[in-house]
């Protein structure tokens, strides 16, 4: 798992850390791995061009010794001081030392000529939308050739939370020091920091735990064991789903579809969209009665395409003074928000899978701030909220998050959700923690998003089609990356 740190963790294992370091050794492992990545990215230093736009703080100072670093190499650096003042004065002296060029925002021509341009107007000491002078820059920086290189965050986005006032730096790499923070991989920050590279400067050992994760493959793969040895098809967890209707079969075919090429043990339907889902997957057991009579399971999933009207609601009530964990999506979602008593009384775990407008109908706009948002709604429910998005976010009603790292906006098509309840429901089966699991459950969701958009655009169905070799692949990987 990778932690993701909030500015305040930052900062307190920062004073630790600094207490028992020499001065100015954290900034130098930080400008160090900055100028690392940049050197990197630009292939060679030798006659390429850096601009380095710099803040009056600490976060200026790091583009300004990485700045050095480079043209120590042989890059032509120019500095755009934005507060001639207050810019870090070891490491104005540093980058003039290496022969670098200094200016001020109002002579900026090196943006239009530039190889990769050093974002280091604010880091984690920004607040609010960017003042006008730097906001010019950071368009300025838009439109010019260089590679924008954020350094620690993109400035104008808000490191805790991913909100962006107006503009921020639209950097296609964050290279960030101590540990990734959240607003680089969640809301509308992602779309700012573009790849982010993590530089060791230490911090490790004196970070509070997280609170927040996002999941890597090999994590993942502990969710897609195959079976062993003593395992049957009732052994490892049985899942029931409840979706589709009539006049609505496809989403009972995708949900039911998405949970057998999950996991396929055994796989239960109830509803009234018995004859496709029979059609489509002869491998599931297949009942038109109520949810009570389709036999034993160990996890429901109930919602997708059901509707709202009396019948539906009759059989929500039934499946959620169940026991066992229960999914929560689509118009079931619609339901639980104008009786959340029917959720809130629950002792077994629920998982809701709103997308914004869903989230919205329980009282409160999802806004700028996705983990508080999603955070809120857990506690308040008692349940773990999976908030879909381009960054799905989970919730436990503990406070726990997870911020999904895979998918891809190809998957804003209709009828993925029902494949991702599918999954969501027949790994929940297994028995495990319902708010890691759901996030391992986005995790592959968005692998196999991934998988299908390669070869175009894709729709609901390329996503069940695509989940059998993606569950191999990530075990794959996760064997890989856990070095066996
Ligand atoms: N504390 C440490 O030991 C280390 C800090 N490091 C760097 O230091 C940064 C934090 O430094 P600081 O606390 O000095 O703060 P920052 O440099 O991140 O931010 C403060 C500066 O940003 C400007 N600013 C803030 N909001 C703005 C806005 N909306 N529009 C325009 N300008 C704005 C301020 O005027 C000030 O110049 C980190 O992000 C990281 O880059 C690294 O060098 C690693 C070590
Ligand atoms: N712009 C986007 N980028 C990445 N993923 C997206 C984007 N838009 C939607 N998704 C994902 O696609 C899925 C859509 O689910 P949902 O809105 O419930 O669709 P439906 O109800 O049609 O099944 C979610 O997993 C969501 O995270
Ligand atoms: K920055």
């Amino acid at each position: 798992m990778i932690g993701l740190s909030t500015v305040a963790d930052v900062r307190a294992a920062e004073d630790v850390l600094l207490a028992r370091t020499p001065e100015g050794a954290l900034m130098q492992r930080a400008a160090t791995g900055l100028a690392t990545v940049c050197l990197r990215l630009l292939g060679r230093a030798h006659g390429t061009r850096v601009t380095a736009l710099v803040g009056g703080g600490n976060n200026g100072g790091d583009a300004l010794f990485a700045g050095a670093h480079l043209a120590a190499r042989g890059a032509r650096v120019t500095a755009v001081l934005l507060d001639p003042g207050r810019a870090h004065p070891a490491g104005l002296a540093a980058l003039r030392r290496a022969g670098g060029r200094v200016t001020g925002p109002g002579d900026p021509d090196g943006l239009d000529r530039a190889d990769l341009v050093l974002d280091g107007i604010a880091g984690i000491g920004g607040r609010g939308g960017l003042r006008p002078e730097a906001a010019r820059l950071a368009e300025r920086a838009a439109t010019g050739p260089g590679i924008p290189v954020a350094v620690d965050v993109p400035s104008g986005v808000d490191a805790d939370t991913g909100a962006v006032e107006g503009t921020a730096f639209p950097a296609v790499h964050t290279v960030t020091f101590g540990a990734v923070k959240p607003g680089l991989v969640v809301g509308e920050g992602r779309g700012y920091a573009g790849t982010v590279h993590l530089v060791d400067i230490g911090l490790g050992p004196h970070l509070a735990r997280p609170r927040a994760y996002q999941l890597t493959d090999d994590d993942v793969a502990a969710h897609l064991e195959p079976p062993g040895d003593g395992d049957d098809k009732y052994s490892r967890g049985v899942v029931g789903i409840v979706a589709g209707s009539a006049t609505y079969p496809g989403a009972a075919v995708l949900c039911t579809g998405a949970a057998l090429r999950t996991r396929a043990g055994l796989v239960r339907y109830a509803g009234t969209a018995a004859d496709g889902v029979r059609a489509s997957w002869p491998e599931a057991i297949v009942t038109d009665a109520r949810p009570g009579d389709a036999g034993r399971v160990q996890a429901w999933v109930v919602g997708p395409g059901t509707g709202t009207d009396d019948d539906a609601r009759s059989v929500l009530a039934e499946v959620l003074a169940t026991d066992l964990p229960v999914v929560v999506d689509a118009d079931a979602l619609t339901m639980a928000a104008r009786e959340p008593d029917l959720v809130r009384r629950r002792s077994a775990p629920t998982v809701l899978t709103p997308h914004d407008r869903e989230f919205a109908r329980f009282g409160a706009e999802v806004g700028a701030d996705r983990i508080g948002s999603a955070r809120r709604l857990a506690a308040d429910l008692g349940a773990v909220v999976l908030l879909k998005g381009n960054a799905t976010v989970v919730a436990d009603p503990d406070g726990t998050a997870f911020v999904n790292a895979t998918g891809t906006t190809d998957l804003a098509t209709a009828g993925t959700g029902d494949v991702l309840s599918g999954i969501l429901g027949a790994l929940l089966a297994t028995g495990t923690p319902p708010a890691e699991t759901a996030a391992a459950a986005a995790h592959l969701h968005g692998r196999a998003g991934q998988a299908a958009g390669e070869s175009g655009p894709l729709i609901a169905g390329d996503l069940v089609r695509r989940l059998s070799p993606t569950v191999g692949r990530v075990r794959g990987l996760g064997l890989r990356d856990s070095g066996a």
